[in-house]
């Protein structure tokens, strides 16, 4: 998956990810409309919604990037329905030639992480067949726990030709609280940093390893540094956009080939109309003014996605 996932940035010269955390506030009247009169103003009328706002988004969308990103607190909010939601948008988004990174953010005990890796990436078997659950193609990841944590996943990842984006410093403002504290006066990141590029070498892919991190927009810096210490691994960029994080900062996430690295942005392309930028759109063109916010970042990563 993670060749496949170059292969198409490269075809499609975007290095972007569609994050997919729809919140009701951004679902169009006429959305909400139609899922409360076909299934009630109820969590299952709200899941509704959401998902054909996100069939909208998608269908806008699929032929600029390669990837995906639905966080799964966005469809939990609304229990069952919600998930069902979310196995919806997944399936969907895969038919559509999508490759989809579930924001799962999960990691415990061993065993407990072997059950999640196999409810999201892999097969559980009941009788004498296969069945597989929520079928991401990536999922975000914890290491908190540590490598029994972490290794049932990447078990799970070998078998099914998956991959993992591993969080080593996250884009939000307390993120320094404990990921920068020092430790054999090193911060805690450049460990977990470390500790990601020796994952990472138990499943590699062509040029990178299918065990990626996750490192926010919002620091360059640290970035920088972290695209030093892991040359092999395959960054996921969250933090662009809403979250502040600028394009010119994100030059030295990328290689000198111009790879190693993927941006999301959620509430940027999904929530697009409710931007003054876009206030052309009106609300039933919700979908065009996200393809047009993703041909904006397109252009806009160009002052980063250069040789360097
Ligand atoms: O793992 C992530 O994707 C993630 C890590 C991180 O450090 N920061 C971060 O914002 N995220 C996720 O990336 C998305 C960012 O959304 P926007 O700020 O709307 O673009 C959300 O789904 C977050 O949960």
């Amino acid at each position: 998956m993670i060749n496949k996932l170059i292969q198409r940035i490269i075809k499609l010269e975007a290095p972007i990810v569609v994050g997919l955390d729809p919140m009701l506030s951004y679902v169009p009247q006429h959305l909400l409309a139609q899922g409360y009169k076909e299934k009630g103003e109820n969590l299952e009328g709200a899941a509704e919604a959401i998902w054909l706002y996100n069939k909208g988004i998608i269908d806008a969308i699929y032929d600029l990037v390669p990837a995906v990103k639905p966080q799964i607190a966005m469809y939990e909010q609304f229990g069952i329905e919600g998930l069902k939601a979310y196995t919806k948008t997944i399936d969907y988004a895969k038919q559509k030639g999508l490759i989809v990174i579930g924001d799962v953010k999960r990691g415990d005990i061993g065993s407990t992480s072997a059950a999640y890796a196999t409810g999201h990436l892999g097969k559980v078997t009941i009788g004498d067949k296969d069945y597989r659950g929520f079928d991401e193609d990536f999922i975000t990841v914890n290491p908190y726990l540590g490598s029994d944590g972490i290794i049932p996943f990447i078990d799970v990842c070998k078998q099914e030709k998956k991959g993992l984006f591993i969080l080593v410093k996250t884009s939000n403002p307390s993120s320094g609280e404990f990921q920068d504290q020092l430790i054999k006066e090193r911060p805690l990141y450049e460990l977990v940093g470390e500790q990601v590029a020796k994952w990472g070498d138990l499943f590699m892919g062509d040029s990178y390893s299918y065990i990626g991190a996750v490192v926010g927009a919002t620091y360059p810096e640290i970035g920088k540094e972290l695209r030093k210490l892991m040359p092999k691994t395959f960054i996921l960029v969250p933090g662009y956009g809403a979250q502040g994080g600028k394009a010119e900062d994100l030059k030295y996430y990328f290689d000198k080939d111009g790879l190693g690295a993927i941006i999301n942005s959620s509430r940027g392309i999904i929530a697009a109309y409710k931007q003054p930028k876009y206030e052309a759109y009106k609300e039933e063109a919700y979908a065009d003014a996200s393809r047009q916010a993703v041909l904006d970042m397109k252009e806009d990563l160009k002052k980063a996605w250069v040789k360097n």
